[in-house]
């Protein structure tokens, strides 16, 4: 298990972490998910020690490791970017941080070809990096970070560059990765549905703090406030509530009048944007194009979500 105890940290003026205090256990992802700024990165730059934090403590698997050297903690990262060294091929990326610890050449070989084996990529084992597609090279990057048996897994936005196939083939394979070796691992992310989708915890950052913490259907079906419902992703907030996309239902009886503001094509459905008499503009999704200026729309109103502000605060 990993865990942060109460981390501080400011650069400047700027309080970076105020008080975080986060656990994720043995092969579960914890994701963290902030706006750009957030300290998201600082987060992970702490718990590999490329950061020192002002206070708190830093703990795996039961040892305080806040004052431990990066090279002696046993962490793995991986990088939007990939970060793979451009002069050695593939199966020398892969064997890197078990040769740095040692391990023969012919051994740390053979081991590269079980990681790349088992992530389908063992046809590519003596390529360059640059003969491999942005997938490939970030399958590449999972099996250097995880050849050598961390204890901590650090994704940093790992799947931005990847397209939307590759990047659901790839979060599976991590999920089930980071399953099977009891791996703990902590995401940063903006992306809502890659949290959604990835993590067994959500924390929501904000300047600093845990704004909300919980499983993805937790912090979907409640978010606490408004900042917190617009960091995942969701419609239909303002600052006192938020109405649920189930809230909301399109009737020919049993609701309110509504002007239709505009009908958008969207890959899946369409997107349409109403004016309510009582909630203001709201949006909701339907299977067809909307020719009416005015429609009929129904509200459960138990579903609303309220906010209370500063719940956490
Ligand atoms: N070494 C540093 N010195 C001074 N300020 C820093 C340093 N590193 C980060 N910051 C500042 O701390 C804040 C948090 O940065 P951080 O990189 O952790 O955010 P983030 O949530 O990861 O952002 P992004 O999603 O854009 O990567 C930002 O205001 C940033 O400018």
């Amino acid at each position: 298990m990993f865990a942060f105890k109460s981390i501080t940290k400011r650069f400047g003026q700027t309080m970076v972490a105020e008080h975080i205090d986060l656990q994720v256990e043995a092969g579960e992802i914890l994701a963290i998910l902030g706006a750009s700024g957030s300290g998201k990165s600082t987060l992970l730059h702490i718990a590999a020690g490329l950061q020192k934090a002002d206070s708190g403590e830093v703990w795996l698997n039961g040892e305080n490791i806040t004052f431990r050297q990066p090279e002696k903690r046993e962490i793995a990262m991986m990088f939007q970017d990939f970060a793979l060294f451009p002069h050695l091929n593939v199966w020398q990326n892969v064997a890197f941080g078990v040769r740095l610890r040692g391990v023969g050449k012919a051994a740390a070989r053979e081991q590269a070809q079980n990681w790349l084996a088992k992530l389908n990529l063992s046809h590519a084992a003596n390529r360059t990096i640059a003969q491999l597609s942005g997938g490939e090279q970030q399958r590449v990057a999972l099996a250097r970070a995880l050849i050598v048996q961390p204890k901590l897994l650090l994704l940093d936005e790992p799947f931005s560059s990847l397209d939307t196939a590759l990047r659901q083939q790839l979060q599976q394979e991590i999920i089930a990765l980071i399953r099977e070796y009891h791996i703990p691992a902590l995401l940063v992310s903006h992306d809502p549905a890659e949290a959604a989708l990835t993590a067994q915890h959500i924390a929501l950052l904000a300047d600093g703090r845990i704004i909300q913490y919980g499983t993805p259907a937790e912090l979907f079906r409640r978010p606490v406030s408004a900042q917190a419902a617009r960091l995942l992703g969701c419609l239909n907030v303002s600052e006192s509530h938020y109405i649920p996309p189930q809230a909301l239902e399109w009737t020919k009886q049993d609701g309110e009048n509504c002007a239709v503001l505009a009908c958008f094509r969207q890959p899946a459905n369409w997107r349409v944007l109403i004016m309510h008499p009582k909630w203001g503009e709201l949006t909701f999704f339907a299977n067809q194009f909307i020719e009416q200026s005015i429609i009929c729309i129904h509200i459960d109103e138990s579903q609303i979500v309220p906010f209370h502000t500063n719940i956490l605060r």
